[in-house]
């Protein structure tokens, strides 16, 4: 019997989508409360904290209504200024200062960051739901400024997923970077952006610990890259970049004027 084969190697187009982008959809990013809470429900057995988690959910039987007043996402990497910026923003524009993860979820934080992606993210994801929750109540009374949203969640997620260089991200315009469609968007998101020596200048005086994911984006340029693009490209609200060099003052100062053009404040 005749065993021998012949093999070409033949040229092929590259695909669309680089392998480690296809499952990401309900696997690190959650597009609607449901699918985030339905990981969240089933880890109950094995993670106790999920309890605890439920029972910080809105219920999604009350009709929620918008906020009479803007509502201002800050988002960026640690170390952009994000903290200092929210708080100058709340103090001089008489504005509520929320956060996503909200406070009631600090501390049940650690527990899921140990998880495995799928579950720590859906823990994040919900994070967004309370905060939205949070801002619908204070949005009516104050104008609302946000430390960090959806565009993190996703954003890191993303990221995360995809291997390699930043060319393997899901085009602009992917479905990956879509709003959840049940999740309240605010009126203006603005990413502070920073030089990578800056930020780890900043980083170091601080001298504060980390998440894991942080201090990974210290020493890996190429993560750091992927999370500023994927934040980029996020829809919905696409996000105002503001470079967040400048002294805190003339940072605060840019981002007034942003929010007087565009929220009238
Ligand atoms: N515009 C700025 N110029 C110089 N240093 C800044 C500026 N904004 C913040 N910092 C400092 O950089 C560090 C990180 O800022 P922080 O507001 O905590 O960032 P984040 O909340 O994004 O992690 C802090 O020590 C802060 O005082
Ligand atoms: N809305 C949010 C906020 C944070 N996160 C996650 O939390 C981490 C950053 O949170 P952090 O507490 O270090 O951020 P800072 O607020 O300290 O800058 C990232 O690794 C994200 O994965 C999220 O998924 N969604």
């Amino acid at each position: 019997m005749d065993m021998s084969k012949e093999y070409y190697v033949v040229p092929s187009e590259a695909p669309e989508h680089h392998p480690s982008t296809l499952n990401i959809i309900n696997s690190d990013v959650f597009y609607s409360f449901e699918d985030a809470y339905e990981v969240i429900q089933k880890c109950g057995d094995i993670i106790p904290e999920a309890t605890s988690v439920m029972e910080l959910l809105p219920s999604r039987a009350e009709a929620r209504s918008k906020p009479d007043f803007p509502v201002i996402v800050i988002e960026g990497l640690d170390a952009t200024g994000k903290t200092t910026l929210t708080e100058s923003l709340r103090d001089s524009l008489g504005a509520t200062l929320l956060r996503s993860p909200p406070q009631c979820m600090s501390p049940l934080r650690a527990r899921f960051d140990q998880e495995p992606p799928l579950i720590r993210r859906a823990f994040y994801a919900l994070g967004n739901y309370i905060t939205a929750e949070q801002v619908g109540q204070e949005g009516m009374k104050a104008p609302v400024i946000v430390d960090r949203f959806w565009h993190s969640t996703a954003a890191y997620a993303i990221a995360t997923a995809v291997s390699g260089p930043v060319c393997n991200l899901p085009a602009e315009g992917s479905e990956v970077y879509r709003w959840p469609s049940d999740l309240f968007q605010p009126s203006l998101v603005v990413l502070l952006t920073l030089d990578p020596e800056e930020r780890k200048r900043r980083l170091r005086d601080r001298g504060q610990g980390k998440t894991e994911e942080e201090q990974e984006l210290d020493h890996n340029q190429l993560f750091r890259l992927k999370v500023e693009e994927a934040y980029r490209r996020i829809a919905g609200p696409a996000c105002v970049t503001v470079d967040a060099s400048p002294s805190a003052d003339q940072v605060l100062q840019q981002v007034r004027l942003l929010i007087r053009g565009k929220c009238h404040l």
